[in-house]
């Protein structure tokens, strides 16, 4: 079974965030499992690319409206993945510093032609091809629709909903730079007035998936203007859970952290991870670590975190350290707390893998307050590190997060507030303190297996389903 990934982000290529966790180890575990799969990706300037050796395999160039674009499909030389990634580059377009900028109709349109014109070259076609959020939402609609596509109309595409918030939308006249098709198929592009690349790809995909069944069921509810086209478009949607890479993320193993441990030396292994933190970060580490990992968004309710924590932070009695990035006035308003609740509490604004690492490893509770959670990759991260994550009930959080007071191991609320923030901290607390049950907690959470084997298999199952 040869599979392709399409995405924009590919962990340790390029990541922003968890599409990159994903795409990363999806295709690793496929394999295992028997299937060939592969990911093609933008060419991006990063440490990625100036560290490694790619060869061309092909060169050939795509009309974007009236301009010529030149593309070259590269591969990287060594095989320090275990899949195949191949690139596509385009000088002008792709190769910048950062994934994403303020020209992405353009970048990803050509980004998308060019793998279907480089697809099209293949000798041996691939047998499906997955495609990921809105970035490559046209790809369903051009196998299908496109005339210079036909020889590719009969491979399913399937098409996972990663974050839905984000659409790609884009005006009306970028229509003349989709390759050309029957005119009266318009209508599958467009939504609301605008071409919208992730309502095509709902439309078009032979299936759709989501990163958990909870946010499948919740986008029939709430889906940023798509709800009514989800609920449709249902019989052929279904929710995958996704899993994590347990061969990256394994703190036995992991050479980002300060030192390592498993189950039967979890206390030692934490507390030294914590120790480095809390001197790094001027934290007093006698008190329960709390902390965030996160896009600095609304989605991630990462607006209340000044608030709750400021009011949390009062009592003196915790300690708190913050790893983000995103709103300026979000970054500002966290720096600000610094000063006030010196010596419990800390940010750093960025984006820093390694430090999340030793995050993972040294905190005792991970906050996710989230307002949209997909899926959530941060808080099974957590639970594989021994890391309470204290959650609100949402999307993927719901689903892997059981409460303590319901013979669980995590802590969960309902509403998305301050209040209910804080109140969570507080039961953090108290479970802290309950030290026998805190530390036998820390060893069940690490054995609970959300590696990739299981939903590896379910995209498997549901590639063979489809004829
Ligand atoms: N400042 C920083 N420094 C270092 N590391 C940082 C960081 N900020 C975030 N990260 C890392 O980025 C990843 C974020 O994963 P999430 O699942 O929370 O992501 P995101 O919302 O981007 O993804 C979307 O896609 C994923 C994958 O499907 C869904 O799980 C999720 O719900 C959905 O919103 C984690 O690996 C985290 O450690």
């Amino acid at each position: 079974m040869k599979v392709i990934h399409i995405s924009a982000e590919c962990y340790p290529i390029a990541k922003v965030g968890g599409l990159a966790d994903v795409v990363g180890a999806l295709p690793k575990y496929q394999n295992d499992l028997g299937a060939h799969s592969s990911v093609i990706m933008p060419f991006y300037n990063n440490k990625f690319t100036q560290s490694h050796e790619f060869s061309s395999l092909y060169q050939a160039k795509v009309k974007l409206g009236n301009n010529d674009v030149n593309f070259n499909i590269l591969k990287i030389d060594d095989s320090v993945l275990e899949f195949d990634v191949f690139f596509v580059h385009i000088e002008n377009l792709l190769y910048t510093k950062d994934v994403y900028s303020d020209n992405d109709t353009n970048r990803f349109l050509a980004f998308q032609i060019a793998a279907l014109d480089w697809i099209l070259t293949l000798k041996v076609i691939p047998d499906f091809i997955h495609c990921h959020d809105h970035h490559t939402g046209l790809i369903p609609f051009m196998t299908q629709e496109s005339f210079k596509y036909q020889t590719l109309n009969k491979i399913p595409v399937i098409t996972t909903i990663h974050n839905a918030q984000y659409q790609g939308w884009m005006a009306y006249d970028n229509i003349y730079k989709i390759p050309r098709f029957n005119i009266e198929k318009v209508g599958l592009l467009m939504w609301n007035g605008m071409i919208n690349p992730l309502a095509a790809a709902i439309k078009c995909a032979w299936r759709v998936t989501t990163v958990s069944p909870s946010y499948m069921e919740e986008l029939k509810l709430k889906a940023n203007g798509l709800e009514s086209l989800l609920a449709h478009e249902s019989s052929k949607a279904i929710g995958i859970l996704n899993g994590i890479d347990s061969k990256v993320w394994n703190p036995e193993t992991d050479s980002y952290i300060i030192k390592n441990y498993k189950k039967s030396t979890v206390e030692s292994g934490k507390k030294a991870n914590k120790k480095w933190l809390c001197s790094q970060f001027n934290l007093d580490e006698s008190k329960p670590l709390f902390a965030f990992i996160g896009r600095l968004v609304g989605e991630k309710g990462a607006e209340l975190l000044p608030y709750a924590l400021d009011y949390a932070l009062r009592s003196k009695d915790i300690s708190v350290i913050v790893l983000g990035s995103g709103s300026k006035d979000i970054e500002n308003q966290l720096f600000g707390l610094m000063p006030k609740h010196n010596g419990n509490y800390n940010a750093f604004i960025g984006y820093d893998e390694k430090l999340s690492h030793i995050i993972y490893a040294g905190a005792d509770f991970l906050l996710m307050p989230s307002r949209v959670e997909p899926c959530g990759l941060n808080q099974m991260y957590a639970l594989r590190y021994g890391t309470v994550p204290i959650v609100r009930r949402i999307g993927g959080l719901k689903d892997t997060v059981i409460d303590i007071g319901d013979n669980g191991f995590g802590i969960c609320h309902n509403d998305i507030s301050v209040q209910d923030m804080v109140l969570s901290i507080h039961r953090g607390k108290e479970f802290y303190y309950n030290t026998e049950s805190f530390k036998a907690n820390r060893k069940h959470i690490m054995g609970i297996d959300h590696s990739w084997n299981v939903s590896a298999k379910a995209y498997i199952d549901l590639y063979k389903s489809i004829n």
